[in-house]
Order: structure tokens, then C-alpha cells, then sequence
């Protein structure tokens, strides 16, 4: 089995007396996707933040590519390949596409200082912003104001920006929220391929489409990894059916 590109070791976290994540350990190997779910409160977010650096731990340490990160920033993780998306109000509404997947494209070629008339003719710079876009399909609209797109199409930009950094792992917050069934359908479609990219740890409610994308899911309840299995073994897992899935499975 290959050494995972992004693992949590016994990480703890409480709110007051509210243990929020309680000695989590889970981990993200090259070209899968590892589903998170667990009821409303379980932790989630917590963990999320936690992997990302914008919360620091009580306990535990946070490990991508086998060096800890847990000292970093949020952002010197994500210069170290740990791609944070969704979060839509990062993208500047009011440019282009194109110049967002530049911004994104700036910040990786490490000098986010550089004029923007320069930037905007850095022949190589565009290249990496282009190919991105063109990675997600919105190449044909590169010259859109960024509000024009679809809910879904900015998905696929915040898709793009990340991908300039050449992320080693993706970390998702709930991108299905708000698509609707063809969004949602969509976007299962695309995360399907982005897994070839990077390995995606997915944080969603739509249990349709964690059933169709994850390769392992990990079910956290009260803070507490209950279970961690293939789609099949959490469909049958007892203490899941009883703590969360229910009837659902
Ligand atoms: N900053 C905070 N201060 C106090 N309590 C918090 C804080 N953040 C989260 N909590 C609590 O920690 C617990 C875990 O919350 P968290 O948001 O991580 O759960 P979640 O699984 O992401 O939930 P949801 O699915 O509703 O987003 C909850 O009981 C929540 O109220």
C-alpha cells in the first residue's frame, strides 16, 4: 500500500467541555477519494479546519507528504500542496475568469507582488492559468465576468485556481451544496476525473454522490471516527446504520 499523501494522527480539538474532534486519525493515499460524513455537530468542519491549518489542535499532528505541517500557516500548507476549496468568496466576482486562474496562478509562481500589467502579459503565467481552465472545461470562457458563471461553473474556477498551485491533495467542504440534481450530477462527473490529479478529501452531505465517488468513507460521530470502510462495508456497518445512515443505507 503506498504511503499517504495527507494523514491526521490522534488529533483532538474541544470547545469548552465539547470534545469536537476526539483522537482522529485518517488518511488520504494517492488517487482516491476519502469521503468524511457524519450527522450535523459531528465535526466535521472542525477536523477540516484543523487539516488546514486555520485551527490549531489541542493534541495530534496534521502530516502531508510525510513531513508535519502542523506548525504551518494556512497558507504555507497550501504552498506545500494541500488545496483548500470550497470556499466561493475567495473568487474576485467582478474579473474574469481568467484573471482569478492568473491571481491563483501569481500566488504559486510565489511572488504575488509583481505589477498586474506584468503579470497579466506573463506569457507562462497565462499558459498555467489557461491550462487549468482548461482543465475544468471553462477554457471557452475565459474572458467571462466571474458573477456571469453558473454556481457550478464557479466551482470548477475555485477547481482551476487550486489546480495552478499543482496540489499534492485536494480538501473539499460540501461541493454539492446548493448545485440542484443536474449541478449535483455535474459535479460528480468532474471530481470522478479530478481524482487522477490529487487525491480529494470530501467533506459532503449528499450521500448519492459520496456513494458514487469515495473509495473509502470515514464516518465520524461525536467527535470519534466510528468507522472507516469501502462504500460497502459503511452501507453494512451496524454501529453506522444505527449512529447515522439508518434507513438511508
Ligand atoms: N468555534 C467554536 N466554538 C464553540 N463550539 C464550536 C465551535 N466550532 C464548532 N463548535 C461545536 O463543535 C461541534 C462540531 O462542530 P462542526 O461544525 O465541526 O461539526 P460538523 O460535523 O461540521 O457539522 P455540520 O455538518 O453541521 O457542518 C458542534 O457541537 C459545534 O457546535
Amino acid at each position: 500500500m503506498s504511503e499517504p499523501i495527507l494523514a491526521t494522527h490522534a488529533l483532538c480539538k474541544s470547545f469548552g467541555a465539547l470534545t469536537a474532534t476526539d483522537d482522529v486519525s485518517i488518511d488520504l493515499r494517492a488517487g482516491e477519494i476519502h469521503a468524511i460524513i457524519g450527522p450535523n455537530g459531528a465535526g466535521k468542519s472542525t477536523l477540516i479546519a484543523q487539516i488546514c491549518g486555520a485551527l490549531a489542535p489541542d493534541a495530534g499532528t496534521v502530516e502531508l507528504l510525510g513531513r508535519d505541517v502542523t506548525g504551518l500557516s494556512t497558507q504555507a500548507r497550501a504552498q506545500a500542496g494541500l488545496a483548500r476549496t470550497f470556499q466561493i468568496s475567495a473568487l474576485a466576482m467582478e474579473d474574469t475568469v481568467l484573471d482569478n486562474a492568473l491571481l491563483g496562478a501569481l500566488g504559486a509562481a510565489g511572488n504575488p507582488w509583481r505589477l498586474w500589467g506584468r503579470v497579466s502579459r506573463d506569457a507562462a503565467l497565462r499558459d498555467r492559468a489557461m491550462a487549468a481552465l482548461d482543465r475544468v472545461g471553462l477554457a471557452d470562457h475565459a474572458g467571462t465576468r466571474t458573477a456571469d458563471l453558473s454556481h457550478g461553473q464557479r466551482r470548477q474556477l475555485e477547481v482551476a485556481v487550486a489546480l495552478t498551485l499543482a496540489p499534492r491533495a485536494f480538501v473539499m467542504d460540501e461541493p454539492m451544496a446548493g448545485l440542484g440534481a443536474e449541478g449535483s450530477r455535474v459535479m460528480t462527473g468532474f471530481l470522478d476525473g479530478l481524482r487522477q490529479e490529487a487525491p480529494i478529501l470530501l467533506v459532503e452531505h449528499d450521500m448519492d454522490a459520496v456513494f458514487a465517488l469515495a473509495d473509502r468513507i470515514s464516518v465520524l460521530v461525536y467527535g470519534q471516527v466510528i468507522a472507516t470502510g469501502t462504500v460497502d462495508e459503511i452501507r453494512a456497518d451496524p454501529a453506522v446504520r444505527a449512529a447515522y445512515l439508518g434507513e438511508e443505507a
